[in-house]
């Protein structure tokens, strides 16, 4: 177990409008990715903008606990990849803190080498089913030596002698599910096939032909999309500069449209159609979002946004947007708290198993304080107010969850009485500039150093 001992209560209150320019973090999916098939590939890769948090340094000491050589120089980090298939047994277990992405990805990459490895996590994440990463692998010949019940971490798996590559649809809409094959064929002989009813985020599938994987994707006419990888190629070291992340682009963004009076720049943000769900929905609400300078870096596109306090109105946000938004329902469920109306959100089954039940997590600490909502088995409906009168004024269950613990913090800073969260220490998995990068722009936000 790795929970942080010592829980840090933070409380935010209203604020005075939020002015200035900020960047967010490097982006968390990239960064986990960065490190991953660096660690892999022949040669240096060398990475900037990285995402230095918790959750991407635990996938940094994994890949150096199996050969690669990681070390930070100055702004970049410089990573020494082992060559594709010789990844070394890891003398003791891997430990994966928070981070789903980082232990699920890994049980892919490290499934078919004929070794053991242990994998441990803290209790947000031994909660999480990782029965949708194993089920795939057993059909390729790893067998799950240790499993909690439910499939459950500390989980020890023994690789085959000779992985059998598999096509295998993916039952959830998942990109770590979708990952976790296309890596687990990378040691494959023949061709491992990822068949993806309903797309989600893309980031492996770019990086792993940046890095020269010998992997193709085809969308039928109904819109399926076939990931074919041809396993035991070569991966070569790359250049890899991280855009910033737009799931921590979020908070500052919805701080903006919800604090009366405010306008802020958020620098560099991965405009990656994928990805970029929150703002679309944000927009039909009548938010005030211009992205600005839209370019490329390191294959993908960024802009910066530029975001202005907006009166929001409640729309019906379509579940077939849901996996291009996963991790912004929180802080949209705020933002919804001071919409004119209802918000409708559909679609949320997979909030379920992230690092809290976030549906169940979100419908409490919205209720608590003050905000008219219901909970569905996959919905979520809000009714605002704007101006959040009579809003706020109680204390928020965070269950080691970082978009929890932001989300509600951003909802402080514009609610009649202030927000107050159980423990904000776990925003380093994520986000470890984000007090400071609020502040910045003007919020008010305080830690108090005992638990409450
Ligand atoms: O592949 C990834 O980098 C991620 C995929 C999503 O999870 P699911 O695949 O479980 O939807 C997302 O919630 C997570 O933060 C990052
Ligand atoms: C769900 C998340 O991450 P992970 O699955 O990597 O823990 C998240 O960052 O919101």
């Amino acid at each position: 177990m790795t929970d942080n001992p010592r829980p840090r209560a933070a409380t935010s209150r209203k604020s005075s409008a939020l002015s200035g320019r900020g960047r967010v973090p490097g982006d968390k999916s990239i960064s986990h990715r960065a490190f991953m098939f660096g660690g892999l590939a022949a040669g240096e890769t060398r990475v900037t903008g990285l995402l230095q948090g918790e959750d991407v340094l635990r996938t940094g000491e994994a890949m150096k606990a199996m050969g690669a050589r990681v070390e930070r120089q100055g702004a970049a980090w410089i990573i020494q990849g082992t060559g594709n298939g010789c990844l070394l047994e890891p003398e003791g277990p891997l430990d994966f803190g928070n981070a789903g992405t980082g232990v699920r990805l890994t049980i892919g990459l490290v499934g078919t080498y004929d070794m053991t490895t242990r994998f441990v996590g803290d209790t947000s994440l031994s909660r999480r089913p990782m029965g949708r990463v194993l089920d795939p692998l057993r059909q390729m010949g790893t067998q799950v030596v240790e499993a909690q019940a439910g499939d459950r971490l500390p989980i020890t798996l023994r690789g085959p002698k000779h992985a059998a590559p598999i096509t295998y649809r993916v039952p959830m809409p998942s990109a770590q599910v979708k990952s976790a094959v296309l890596l687990a064929g990378l040691n494959t002989p023949g061709v491992t096939t990822v068949v993806e009813p309903v797309m989600t985020r893309d980031h492996t599938e770019k990086m792993l032909l940046g890095f020269g994987a010998a992997l193709e994707v085809k969308t039928d006419p109904e819109g399926v999309r076939h990931i074919r990888l041809e396993g035991q190629g070569t991966l070569k070291g790359q250049e890899i500069a991280v855009p910033g992340d737009p799931s921590s682009a979020a908070f500052p963004l919805v701080a903006t449209l919800i604090v009366p009076g405010s306008d802020v720049v958020i620098e560099n943000v991965l405009m990656n159609p994928t990805r970029t769900g929150l703002i679309l929905t944000l927009q039909e609400m009548g938010a005030d979002i211009e992205p600005m300078n839209r370019r490329a870096s390191g294959g993908e596109e960024v802009a910066d946004l530029r975001v202005r306090s907006s009166h929001l109105k409640g729309v019906a946000v379509p579940a077939e947007r849901a996996p291009f938004m996963i991790d912004e329902y929180p802080v949209l469920a705020v933002a919804a708290s001071f919409a004119e109306g209802e918000t409708l959100m559909q679609g949320l089954e997979e909030l379920r198993v992230k690092e809290s039940d976030r549906l169940a997590a979100v419908a409490a600490g919205l209720k608590a304080n003050g905000v008219d909502c219901t909970e569905g088995e996959a919905t979520l409906a809000v009714r605002g107010r704007p101006e959040g009168k009579g809003l706020g004024g109680a204390t928020v269950e965070t269950h080691l969850d970082h978009r929890i613990a932001m989300s509600f913090l951003v909802m402080g800073l514009a609610t009649e009485k202030p927000v107050t969260i159980d423990d904000e220490t776990m925003i380093a998995t994520s986000f470890p500039e984000f007090m400071a990068l609020m502040r910045g722009l003007g919020a008010e936000i305080e830690t108090v150093e005992e638990a409450v």
